[in-house]
């Protein structure tokens, strides 16, 4: 399926249109609103007080409950924009945002008001697609589930298996130990308190795609094409499979996944490889953890540069902002991912 995001944090309205979805499926649009409900931003002190509802409307694509088959769009609107905090700041770039980039590319030309096509916020779109994505890929028996597994290097329990993700969703700090949740939550607290921000991890679980799916190439490599999606998600930077970094600290005797059979089918007895081998899946859960860089726009005065004199300046930046991207970013890893099972899959294409 291929999606195109429109829109900007600060104007009319923000969406995506989806091409491939393929026709007959009776949408649960009170699914995908619950999706958006996890994301939505203005709901804590542990997030950014812009208040949105972030209703999600469908204008094309369905018809009398079920999808055409025609691309779907669908459109979330803007209300809460506070858009004067972003005129003293319009010349000179935030470190660690778009802004500098996004100046040379659309040529001095972009929407610098809440970051643009860049902000945070064009992943609420990101979300309503995936919701759609879940939807198709529960057809083929695959479920995505997520939590957040450390922040400011404060760690969840490990993720033994991907069942211990069920009911993670409903919660409103999506970890697997709560006492480890309220450390996190306070280190979020005190980042903000210190006018600063903290950034951390989400690991993703993807189940039931079956075996051979996949090839060791380029375009059809699993690791490739869930790391294209999860890259197009504003402020992660780092995407690992499985054990991942922990790989360089292992011998092979320890990193191998050993084989055995149950039930009649092959499986491994570790996931170490996090379910994908020679690019292909093998069958086991497809495993990954995103790092999510803190927050670019902190309170504490950073250093940046006038891009009309080119002259060093000090910054200030003013506005609602996340102290910590990961809570709300766990609905978006999710929905990266599920997008990613459907071209894995070849849902839609
Ligand atoms: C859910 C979500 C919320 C975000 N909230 C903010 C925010 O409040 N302030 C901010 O400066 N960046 C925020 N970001 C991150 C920026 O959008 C991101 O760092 C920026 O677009 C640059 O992209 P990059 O970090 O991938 O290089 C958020 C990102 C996500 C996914
Ligand atoms: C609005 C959302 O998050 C925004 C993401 C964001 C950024 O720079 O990424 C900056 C802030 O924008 P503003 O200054 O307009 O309040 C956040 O509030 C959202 O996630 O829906």
């Amino acid at each position: 399926m291929k999606h195109t995001i429109f829109g900007e944090s600060h104007g009319e309205a923000i969406g995506v249109v989806l091409e491939g979805v393929p026709a007959g499926l009776a949408l649960d649009l009170e699914a995908v609103q619950r999706e958006l409900d996890r994301r939505r931003p203005g709901r804590s002190a542990l997030s950014t007080a812009r208040k949105e509802a972030d209703q999600v409307r469908v204008l094309s694509g369905m018809f009398e409950g079920k999808t055409t088959g025609a691309p779907l769009a669908m459109v979330i609107g803007n209300a809460d924009q506070h858009s004067s905090d972003y005129d003293s700041i319009r010349y000179t770039p935030r470190p660690g945002h778009g802004d500098y980039a996004g100046f040379l590319k659309s040529r001095g030309c972009q929407d610098y008001r809440g970051g643009g096509h860049f902000s945070g916020r064009l992943t609420a779109p990101l979300v309503a697609a995936g919701a759609v994505a879940k939807q198709l890929l529960a057809r083929q028996g695959v479920w995505v589930g997520a939590h957040i597994s450390s922040i400011y290097g404060i760690c969840d329990a490990a993720l033994e298996e991907a069942g211990q993700l069920r009911g993670v969703a409903e919660k409103d700090f999506p970890v697997l130990d709560d006492a480890a949740g309220r450390q996190m939550q306070q280190a979020i607290l005190e980042a903000k308190q210190a006018q600063d921000s903290v950034g951390g991890a989400v690991e993703c679980a993807v189940t039931g795609l079956s075996a051979g799916l996949g090839g060791p190439d380029f375009g059809c490599n699993v690791e490739g094409i869930f790391s294209q999606y999860l890259f197009a998600v504003p402020a992660v930077k780092s995407v690992a499979f499985g054990a991942g970094v922990a790989f360089s600290l292992m011998r092979g005797s320890q990193a191998n996944d050993p084989f055995a059979v149950e039930d009649g089918k092959v499986i491994t007895k570790t996931n170490h490889a996090g379910g994908i081998n020679g690019g292909i899946t093998n069958g086991m859960p497809v495993v990954f953890e995103a790092t999510l860089r803190p927050t670019p726009s902190i309170a504490l005065p950073q250093e940046s540069v006038d891009l009309r004199t080119g002259e060093e300046v000090e910054l200030k930046i003013k506005g609602r902002h996340d102290p910590c991207i990961v809570p709300r970013a766990v609905p978006v890893i999710e929905a990266a991912a599920a997008l990613a099972a459907c071209a894995v899959l070849g849902i839609g294409s």
